[in-house]
C-alpha cells in the first residue's frame, strides 16, 4: 500500500509546482545560472515523470518502490510531492496517516470492481491543474464504481490512485481554508 501511495504521489502530486521560492543569492543549478531574488518554480510533477530518473515514467507501477528506499520526506529529490528543505511540508505525517488509514479501510472493507467489462485502461485519468492538481472527472467516474468482486489488479490500483488523490485534495483544501 505504501508503494501505491508513493507511485500515486509521483504521478499526481497534488501541488504540481510546489510553492514558489525566491533565491537568496546567485546560484548555479544543473548548469543554469539563477540570479539572486529570482522567483523559482519547482515542478514535482515533471520531476516525477523524468525518464532520466524513472524507468517507463508514464506507467503506473507501484512495484518500482518496493525494492528501494526512495521516500517522499524530502531527502530523495526524485520524489518531492511535499517539497524539500526547510520549507518542506510540515503536514506529511498527518496527511499520510489520514491517507493510509482511509485507504486501508476501503481496501479491507470492500471488494472493488469496474462496471461491466471496463478495464483499468478505460478510466479517464485526465487531470485538471490550477494551484492544485486533481482528477478532472473524479466524482462522476467514482459514482460509476460499484462494490462486487475484484476483477483485476490494475483496476484496483488505478482506483486507489484516484481515492488517494481525492484524499490528498481534501487535506489540502482543508489546509487552505484554515489559513
Ligand atoms: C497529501 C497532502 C499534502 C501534500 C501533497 C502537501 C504538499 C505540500 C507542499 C508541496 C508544500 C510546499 C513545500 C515546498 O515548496 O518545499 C507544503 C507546504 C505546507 N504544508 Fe502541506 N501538503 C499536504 C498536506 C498538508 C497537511 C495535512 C498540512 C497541515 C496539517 C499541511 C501543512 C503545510 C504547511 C503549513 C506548509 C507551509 C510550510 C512552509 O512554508 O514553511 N500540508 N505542503
Amino acid at each position: 500500500m505504501r508503494a501505491v501511495t508513493k507511485e500515486t504521489l509521483r504521478l499526481h502530486p497534488p501541488l504540481p509546482l510546489l510553492f514558489p521560492m525566491m533565491s537568496t543569492r546567485d546560484v548555479e543549478v544543473n548548469g543554469y545560472n539563477i540570479k539572486a531574488n529570482t522567483q523559482v518554480f519547482i515542478s514535482a510533477w515533471r520531476i516525477g515523470r523524468d525518464p532520466k530518473l524513472y524507468d517507463k515514467p508514464e506507467e503506473y507501477e507501484p512495484e518500482r518502490f518496493l525494492n528501494n528506499g526512495i521516500d517522499y520526506r524530502g531527502n530523495d529529490f526524485e520524489l518531492i510531492p511535499f517539497g524539500a528543505g526547510r520549507r518542506v511540508c510540515p503536514g506529511i505525517q498527518f496527511a499520510m496517516a489520514v491517507n493510509e488509514i482511509a485507504l486501508a479501510n476501503i481496501v479491507h472493507k470492500f471488494d472493488w470492481a469496474l462496471p461491466g467489462e471496463a478495464s483499468g485502461e478505460d478510466l479517464d485519468m485526465t487531470e485538471s491543474a490550477g494551484l492544485t492538481a486533481h482528477k478532472k472527472y473524479i466524482l462522476s467516474k467514482l459514482l460509476l464504481f460499484h462494490t462486487s468482486k475484484l476483477r483485476n489488479r490494475e483496476g484496483i490500483l488505478i482506483l486507489l490512485s484516484k481515492a488517494l488523490s481525492l484524499l490528498s485534495c481534501i487535506c489540502l483544501r482543508l489546509q487552505l481554508s484554515a489559513q
